[in-house]
């Protein structure tokens, strides 16, 4: 069997206004006895110099060297330096740049992972960021780099559970007429196929949540089960993927959670993270499936009033790295 080369991490700095400073922070405390989880971060140095030692890295190859002793900073945000809890428009284009590198690296193979820090998509819009968040914005990206079509997939982990979701940023009432059976049949196959790659489960079970109350009660609340959700669960099937017809939202976690289920597929972005972030507000991971690189991400937001008391908790940005790593080293193993 081949060597397989193992390289860092690649953080972005997130909003410096959030969480996302101080987590990074407490989460390279936790982990610089770790190597396997080492990673650098992409952003402004002056953030972190004051708090801790800090050493400025010109190339990812750097980081593992210094991981113990100092945070390994990419230093590339220009930008002016925000109050904790203050969000500052001015820093806008630092935020982006720091996605863009960070993708760069991962698909150049300088990096093995992308791990996101918390981003507040209004305050990038007047800098030109076109996207309702990381997911759509690293699928372009990725689309842009490799010229093949992207269908990304967001992923929730967290509780015990695995929910990838139908769909993400969009209204509740346009997320119903989003739903079609051959979008449904390219989501199970990246579940599938993420499952078995990134999560190394050999014959993963999954099971399609409804839309209606009652997994619309055989089509008599709501029509989607019966004609758009089973017929794409049956044609899955056919693929030889295991893959259960619409259950009933209100109980198919708690069936997933006996171990009936490996993944869930939830049709709305609220259908799935409620139970996901109910279960486990601190420790949730969100992952961006059917790319050509493993993202991960902690499953907060900026977090800015934490970030304004001090007070934010690194639970999730740790678990995002070592899913990150989890994820990458399968990917590696099963290719
Ligand atoms: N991956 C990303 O970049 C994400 C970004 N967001 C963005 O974050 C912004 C705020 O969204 P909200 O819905 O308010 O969610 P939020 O997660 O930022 O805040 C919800 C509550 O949790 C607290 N909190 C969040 N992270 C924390 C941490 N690490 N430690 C301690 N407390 C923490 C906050 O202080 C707040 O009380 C929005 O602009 C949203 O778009 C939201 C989710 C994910
Ligand atoms: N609920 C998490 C979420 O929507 C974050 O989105 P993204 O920035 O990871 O695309």
């Amino acid at each position: 069997m081949s060597e397989t080369v193992t390289k860092p991490l690649a953080l972005t700095m997130g909003d410096p206004a959030g969480v996302g400073p101080q987590i990074t922070m407490a989460a390279w405390q936790q982990l610089r006895d770790s190597p396997q989880h080492g990673f650098f971060v992409i952003g402004a140095p002056e953030l972190y110099a004051p708090h801790m030692a800090v050493e400025i890295i010109n190339h990812p190859d750097e980081a593992p060297e210094i991981f113990q002793k100092a945070l390994p900073v990419l230093p590339l945000a220009n930008m002016p330096l925000p109050k904790p809890g203050q969000p500052d428009s001015d820093t806008a284009p630092a935020i982006i740049k720091t996605i863009e590198t960070a993708v760069s690296l991962c698909l150049e193979g300088q990096a093995d992972a992308v791990v996101t820090n918390p981003i507040n998509k209004a305050l990038l819009y007047g800098a030109g960021f076109k996207h309702p968040g990381h997911t759509e914005f690293i699928a372009a990206l990725c689309e842009s780099a490799s010229k093949r079509p992207t269908q990304p997939v967001m992923l929730l982990t967290g509780g015990g559970l695995r929910v990838a979701l139908a769909t993400i940023h969009i209204p509740l009432r346009e997320a119903c007429n989003a739903l079609t059976t051959s979008a449904l049949i390219a989501l199970g196959q990246i579940v599938s196929t993420s499952m078995r790659q990134d999560f190394g489960l050999l014959a993963p079970k999954i099971a399609f949540t409804g839309l209606n109350p009652h997994a619309g009660e055989n089509g008599t609340i709501g029509r989607e089960e019966v004609e758009i959700i089973n017929p794409a669960a049956e044609q899955l099937r056919a693929a030889g993927i295991d893959i259960s017809d619409a259950r009933s939202a209100d109980t198919v976690f708690a069936e997933a959670l006996t171990g009936r289920f490996d993944a869930i597929i939830a049709m709305t972005h609220d259908q799935g993270l409620i139970p996901v972030k109910t279960l486990d507000i601190w420790g949730g991971v969100n992952s961006t499936l059917g790319l050509p690189i493993v993202r991960t991400s902690p499953d907060h937001g900026t977090g800015y009033d934490a970030a304004a008391e001090g007070n934010a908790r690194p639970d999730s940005l740790i678990a995002a790295i070592k899913q990150s790593r989890l994820m990458t080293d399968n990917r590696k193993r099963l290719a």
